[in-house]
């Protein structure tokens, strides 16, 4: 195991706090000419640093930054950390031209969405389903909120294609675990493991765990011990499902299943205040609006009165609750964005109505763009001037229905591969 899977708790304490210089020391010991063969393991040489890109800490520029730095060269367009990143901006782009669009499947899949089921099953929720790579992938996931790519591939291939649940109901049981929960990476690969973003199902099998993972998570002799030409059929209904567990490993959601809720926990409340009644004292000043997609440094650009308002809008936490590590990792961020200029203390949490009353009283306000749901409302109606996401790929002005075509258009990229 490398030191990067700081996210498991194999190796100690996960990260509590979106915190920048984490972030730092973590671009430090990038090891990119390990990552380019091992990344398809469970062992490889990962970044682990997607809860901080999730959250805007870091950018895929300051990622290809410090990729060169440990390369000592610049990174080749063909690079495997340049195609995953490309990934992550695809997902952007298309988030960026259908917005809530891509909570329903994009085309229709193997099946008609009506013949999956709409909720997770309790045995895969507590990780007992009697299949080991799918029962360690949960425990993994209660105990630091982040998974591996494979591991995500094959936790949503399971869901969808052998035991046949939606992929939406899938996608957003899984957001809610992530420390990086990220609805266009997220929703979107599920889209692209279901068929319904892409235009084949992906299945997986024993053999391909074998080779990817460590020995405890292999797992032979069960339903996905089998040839990929079976695995399909199942996956276009041509064949039975087959019959997914014993009888005797059905059970309740376990209890290291991690509570998630809407708003934050108990021990995080005193990080919040509610938005002040009337005219607050910096009206009329520009204001800096924090996110929890905005948790880099307040940019130094800024008119020197500016004050830093931290808000959530409770309508995009109703819709898409998070476990309490992930308040635990954006909360005390927030609120130490809002104290470092900020005329209010705490974050300040309402609904979109009373986020947009208060910002009625500021001067010109600025923040950083974000394509969440709600989030990406309130700026448009509150009038925000948003500044881009930093990036290395360009957007094409109409949505690129696939990654190739994506990624063709991007300038020097005819010359590369583009696998997954
Ligand atoms: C079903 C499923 C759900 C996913 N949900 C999320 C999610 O909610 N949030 C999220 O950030 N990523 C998601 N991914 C993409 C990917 O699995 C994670 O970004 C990656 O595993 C994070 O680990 P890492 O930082 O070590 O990645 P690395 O392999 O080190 O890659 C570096 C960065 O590139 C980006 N990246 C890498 N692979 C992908 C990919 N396949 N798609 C998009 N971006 C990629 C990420 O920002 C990542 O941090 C999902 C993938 C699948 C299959």
């Amino acid at each position: 195991m490398t030191p990067i899977q700081r996210w498991t708790p194999v190796e100690g304490q996960p990260q509590q706090v979106a915190d920048p210089a984490a972030a730092r020391a973590a671009l430090r010991q990038l090891r990119p000419a390990d990552y380019a063969h091992s990344r398809n393991h469970l062992g490889g040489a990962v970044t682990g640093l997607s809860p901080w890109l999730t959250h805007g800490v870091i950018d895929p520029p300051d990622v290809a930054a410090a990729a060169e730095a440990a390369l000592g060269s610049p990174l080749p367009p063909g690079h495997a950390l340049t195609l995953q990143l490309a990934w992550r901006e695809y997902f952007l782009h298309v988030a960026e031209h259908r917005g809530a669009g891509l909570l329903q499947s994009l085309h229709e899949g193997p099946l008609p969405d009506a013949l999956y089921a709409s909720t997770v099953p309790d045995d895969v929720r507590a990780g007992r389903t009697g299949v080991p790579v799918i029962d360690q992938a949960v425990h993994q996931l209660h105990a630091c909120g982040w998974l591996h790519n494979h591991a995500r591939l094959w936790l949503a291939s399971y869901l969808v294609h052998m035991r046949r649940v939606h992929w939406r109901a899938g996608a957003d049981w899984l957001h809610a675990l992530l420390l990086d929960g990220d609805l266009p990476s997220n929703h979107l690969s599920w889209q692209w493991v279901a068929g319904t973003g892409s235009h084949k199902p992906y299945v997986f099998n024993a053999d391909n765990v074998a080779r990817f993972a460590p020995r405890a998570w292999h797992s032979p002799g069960t339903v996905i011990d089998t040839s990929y030409e079976q695995l399909d059929a199942i996956a276009r209904g041509q064949v039975a499902l087959p019959q997914p567990y014993r009888a005797a490993q059905q059970a309740a959601v376990g209890s290291d299943a991690p509570v998630v809720s809407s708003a934050p926990p108990t021990e995080l409340a005193a990080l919040l205040q509610p938005p002040a009644a009337g005219a607050p004292e910096w009206a009329g000043q520009p204001v800096w609006l924090v996110h929890p997609w905005a948790l880099g440094d307040v940019p130094d650009d800024l008119p020197p009165n500016t004050v830093v308002l931290a808000v959530l809008c409770e309508e995009f936490h109703r819709a898409w609750p998070w476990s309490a590590q992930r308040w635990q990792f954006v909360l005390p961020r927030m609120a130490a964005l809002a104290r470092s200029r900020g005329a209010d203390a705490g974050v300040i949490s309402g609904t979109s109505n009373t986020l947009l009353g208060l910002l009625k009283h500021a001067g010109p306000v600025m923040a950083r763009q974000t394509w969440q749901p709600h989030y990406r409302e309130l700026l448009e109606a509150g009038r925000v001037t948003t500044r881009p996401v930093p990036a290395r790929c360009t957007s094409p002005d109409t949505v690129c229905a696939s990654f190739s075509k994506f990624w063709s258009r991007q300038p020097g990229a005819e010359r590369f591969s583009h696998r997954r």
